[in-house]
């Protein structure tokens, strides 16, 4: 039975995602501190929050049993995404569902800025008919700049052209066709802050967004131009647009976020110039049942071990690619397993080599559970899928990943070469057509084994005789040999054996085997 800790409120629509699972038991404690959270978070395998709940460091360090966070909307800033990575606990996200009604908020400030709605309003419920403070300016063939051109920049930016204004954008990651699909001028911050009549935010806040917009901007700005975020509180600096309002530059500002929220101490509320939503950009029917919706299936597909795609801590992967990746997970983890369990001394790097099909495809996932199955069985549970390359890069491993085009005889092939401060280990295999996952090279031996069950590894010498007398030992030992396999390069050579045997075999039969005179070691493993 998984448990969920539902921390804010959420969609019932979503929620019933959960409640239809059999394995899923749902808790809704809603508004609780962070020390309520810490003493009861270590009984869930999930927690599910919006903005309000923060997800700190000290909440996933209890959260022993923790795999997943959950956020159903966007911004995942109220998590400590660096402590979840490093405890391998997924946080995801649902990026879509609220992308239209922000969009449509946004165009409401747009509006609600250029025609002082909400003060006129106010005015007259006062009981003040009052028509000459209330003068706006149209929106046609005015200038937008939108900063941060991702999915509500460019839902904004589709609406303003309806109302025929002129928009300029600037993203880092905005390619020119992208651009030119939109209809809308690729731009410098700089160029949108001095060309813009109306200018919005729409980025993440991050260490480059934040105060991206301050006083030197504000200075360059038009006068009587109007700002709007319905982003993130702290994007645009507070007090630099305060001043700016004061001084004439910003004729409006429409605010949903706020640095602080909610924003008691601001300034920026009491002013007359300003149209403040309390954080509603996300605040619709629809877009409250499409965040639920998609968290919570994404939740159920982490529990039950089913693939995800809104991990934000993980590398994105188009449902199609995570597909074709999906067969050689299990090969990948079981190679990582197998070196796992041979190798001696401290690991210090770690080659990950595609060939064949998998050079066509994006193979991440796959070093993932590679390094997942080298490093956890060394360093425990605590290296899962999410942490392994974080975990192998605070070890001082070096981990690499090549591609290198067709193969002479696979059709796709994973070869994983291990360096320990003792010893060079490699391990390839393929994933046949039919006969499913196989081992063909061990230390550069070709070989044929099935990477299943327990199997015994050997290096040996190449004399009459040593496969007898491991037969003989495991024999008397009522251990049955199911395959064997043997490798060599050269008669009389170093050479390998690969049998698989039907049971685990004890310490002492094993001090046996390696002191067969001939034998240099004998790893039992288990996959
Ligand atoms: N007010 C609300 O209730 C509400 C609702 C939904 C989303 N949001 C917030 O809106 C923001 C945008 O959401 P989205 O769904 O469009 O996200 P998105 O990821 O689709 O778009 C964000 C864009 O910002 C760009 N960006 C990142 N750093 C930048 C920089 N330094 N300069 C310029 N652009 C930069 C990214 O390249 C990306 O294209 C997020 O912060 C989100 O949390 C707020
Ligand atoms: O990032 C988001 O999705 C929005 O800020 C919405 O936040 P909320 O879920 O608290 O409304």
């Amino acid at each position: 039975m998984f448990k969920v800790l539902v921390a804010d409120p959420i969609s019932e629509l979503g929620l019933q995602k959960l409640y239809e699972h059999p394995d899923i038991q749902v808790d809704i404690q809603t508004g609780l501190p962070e020390a309520e959270i810490i003493a009861i978070i270590d009984q869930y395998d999930a927690l599910l929050v919006r903005s309000q709940t923060k997800v700190t460091a000290s909440i996933i360090q209890a959260g022993k049993k923790l795999r997943v966070i959950g956020r159903a909307g966007v911004g995942v800033d109220n998590i400590d995404v660096p402590a979840a990575t490093k405890a391998g606990i997924i946080v995801m996200n649902a990026p879509d569902g609220n992308t239209i009604s922000t969009a449509e908020l946004t165009f409401a400030m747009i509006m609600a800025s250029a025609r002082k709605i909400p003060q006129a309003h106010q005015k007259l419920k006062n009981g003040t008919w009052d028509r000459k403070s209330f003068v706006g300016v149209e929106l046609r063939n005015k200038v937008l700049g939108i900063i941060g051109f991702g999915r509500i920049g460019t839902e904004v930016a589709k609406r303003a052209q309806a109302f025929g204004m002129k928009v300029m954008a600037y993203d880092p990651f905005m390619t020119p066709e992208k651009a030119e699909e939109v209809g809308v001028q690729a731009a410098s911050v700089n160029e949108i802050v001095e060309a813009a009549d109306f200018i919005t935010v729409h980025t993440p806040l991050t260490k480059d967004t934040k105060h991206m917009i301050s006083t030197p901007q504000f200075a360059k700005m038009k006068r009587g131009v109007r700002i709007i975020n319905c982003a993130r509180g702290g994007i645009i600096d507070e007090a630099a647009l305060f001043e700016a309002i004061q001084n004439g530059i910003v004729a409006n500002a429409a605010l949903d976020v706020y640095e602080q929220e909610p924003p008691t101490d601001s300034p920026l509320v009491g002013l007359e110039q300003v149209v403040v939503t309390p954080h509603l950009g996300a605040s619709t029917e629809e877009a409250q049942i499409n965040v639920a919706i998609d968290v919570a299936e994404e939740l159920v597909n982490v529990l039950t071990e089913q693939p995800f795609k809104n991990a934000v801590n993980l590398p994105s992967l188009p449902q199609e690619v995570l597909k074709s990746v999906q067969p050689y997970l299990e090969l990948g983890e079981k190679l990582g397993l197998l070196l796992a369990q041979r190798i001696r001394g401290r690991v210090q790097s770690i080659k990950c080599s595609y060939a064949g099909d998998l050079s066509k495809i994006s193979v991440s996932p796959i070093t993932r559970t590679l390094l997942k199955g080298i490093l956890s069985y060394h360093y425990g549970e605590e290296v899962n899928y999410i942490n392994a390359p974080l975990f192998a890069e605070e070890q001082k491993i070096q981990t690499s990943e090549i591609k290198s085009g067709k193969h002479k005889v696979f059709t796709n092939l994973i070869h994983v070469e291990v360096t320990t401060d003792e010893q060079v280990y490699s391990v390839a295999g393929t994933l046949f057509n039919g006969l499913g996952p196989k081992i063909v090279s061990l230390d550069g031996f070709t070989i044929d084994a099935n990477p299943t069950g327990t199997m015994l590894i050997t290096e040996h010498t190449d004399t009459p005789g040593i496969i007898g007398q491991v037969g003989t030992i495991l024999g008397t030992s009522d251990i049955n040999i199911g395959s064997m396999q043997v490798g060599r390069k050269e008669e009389g050579g170093l050479a390998v054996m690969v049998l698989g045997i039907d049971k685990p075999i004890s310490v002492e039969l094993l001090h046996l085997l390696r002191n067969i005179r001939g034998i240099h070691s004998v790893s039992e493993v288990n996959l």
